[in-house]
């Protein structure tokens, strides 16, 4: 990273902190609590075609304006673990016809732990042979790394040697959190950036007491450090696999404060609300709970409108968004019963436009 690329970073951050300062002024928000990314080597994930010449192969990337591919040796927006695996693989692949051959992409899931998921996309059947094949990969790929999962996939085929996840460890206000993240389940992509935006909802529920409510709760990256703090976390999400890896982190920290169930976030409301019962609550009674706070990360869209008005009911809300936009029009309904008293951004997506949002809002005296 040169001085150049650093200035042009902070040019790009100050230009987010300005449209996300606009975005809440409507609000009376406090001034922007930032928290910058490493400019390099920061996402957790990346994802790329595989170029054929001849016996040859490499990384590709596609130039979004001109179309125009271009080849990739090294990766900087990737962590280090994701640089080193990409010529070690390549190494290893390119001499291999059972791993090369019609491979067109590659896709990488790592960890600060160092593990990785690395998922080979086929435009053919895989066989045994394959699978052999990439027992041996696996095998000499953890020469360098404490633990390499290998996926193929084809159409209809989906093969996993040896799991389909990594053993992600965060470190959060000096405290190491064990989380199970699963290849093609949502979790936060840049890492160190998670770890400041947990921070951060730490210290807003600092001088809170009670019970946590959690929507979109994912796979218990909020739950599980804030669990530390109050007395019970219940935490709901839709996704299958996440709410599954949340039981399994929930374990792991020997938490037994935490309970996550698989609901829509729309769906919760309606138990909520006493408009419909679940079997999936069963065991949990909504109402011998002391829910003081509310916790939120909705994905693009925001928050429904019942949802909204069901979580009004909260003293405090902390709303974590990934859409400024959306969080500004729910702002409009949210802001009519509490104020904003805390407000951030943490630069998880460095380089580009996306901005990920905090506030704190509490109910008005
Ligand atoms: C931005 S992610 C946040 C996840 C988690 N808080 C984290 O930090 O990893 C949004 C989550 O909402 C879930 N989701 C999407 N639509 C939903 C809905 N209608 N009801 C409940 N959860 C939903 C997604 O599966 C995803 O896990």
């Amino acid at each position: 990273m040169t001085a150049t690329d650093q200035q042009g970073y902070q040019t790009q951050l100050d230009e987010k902190v300005e449209r996300l300062t606009a975005l809440l002024s409507p609000f009376n928000a406090p001034d922007l609590s930032v928290f910058p990314s490493q400019p390099t080597h920061y996402r957790m994930r990346a994802e790329f075609r595989v170029w054929h010449e001849g016996d040859d192969l490499f990384h590709i990337m596609f130039n979004q304006e001109t179309k125009e591919k271009y080849r990739v040796d090294s990766f900087p927006p990737a962590c280090k673990t994701i640089n080193d695996a990409m010529a070690l693989l390549l190494e290893e692949v390119r001499p291999n016809e059972a791993l090369r051959k019609k491979l067109f992409q590659i896709d990488y899931l790592s960890a600060l732990s160092g593990e990785l998921v690395i998922s080979l996309l086929y435009h053919r059947q895989l066989d045994e042979n394959w699978e052999q094949a990439a027992r041996e990969l696996k095998t000499k790929l953890e020469a360098h790394f404490p633990k390499v999962n290998i996926i193929g996939r084809a159409r209809k085929q989906k093969l996993i040697i040896n799991d389909d996840f990594v053993i992600e460890r965060l470190p959060v206000n000096g405290k190491e959190f064990i989380f199970k993240h699963i290849e093609n389940s949502f979790t936060q992509p840049n890492a160190e950036v998670n770890c400041k935006m947990i921070e951060w909802a730490l210290d807003c529920v600092k001088p809170l007491s009670g019970d946590l409510l959690e929507m979109y709760c994912g796979a218990g990256n909020f739950s599980l450090p804030l669990a530390l703090h109050f007395d019970n976390v219940v935490g709901t999400e839709i996704a299958k696999p996440s709410v599954q890896a949340a039981q399994f982190n929930i374990e792991q920290n020997q938490l037994n404060n935490v309970k996550i169930v698989r609901l829509a976030a729309e769906e919760f409301t309606q138990a909520m609300k006493g408009e419909r019962t679940f079997s999936r609550l069963e065991g949990i009674d909504l109402n011998t709970y002391n829910f003081t706070t509310v916790l939120v990360d909705p994905p693009r869209a925001g928050l429904d409108e019942d949802s909204l008005r069901m979580i009004q009911d909260y003293d405090n809300i902390v709303y974590i968004s990934c859409n400024p936009e959306t969080l500004a029009q729910n702002l409009e309904l949210l802001s009519e019963t509490h104020i904003v008293a805390q407000s951030a951004l943490f630069d998880q997506f460095p380089f580009t436009h996306h901005i990920e949002a905090g506030v704190l809002l509490t109910r008005k005296s």
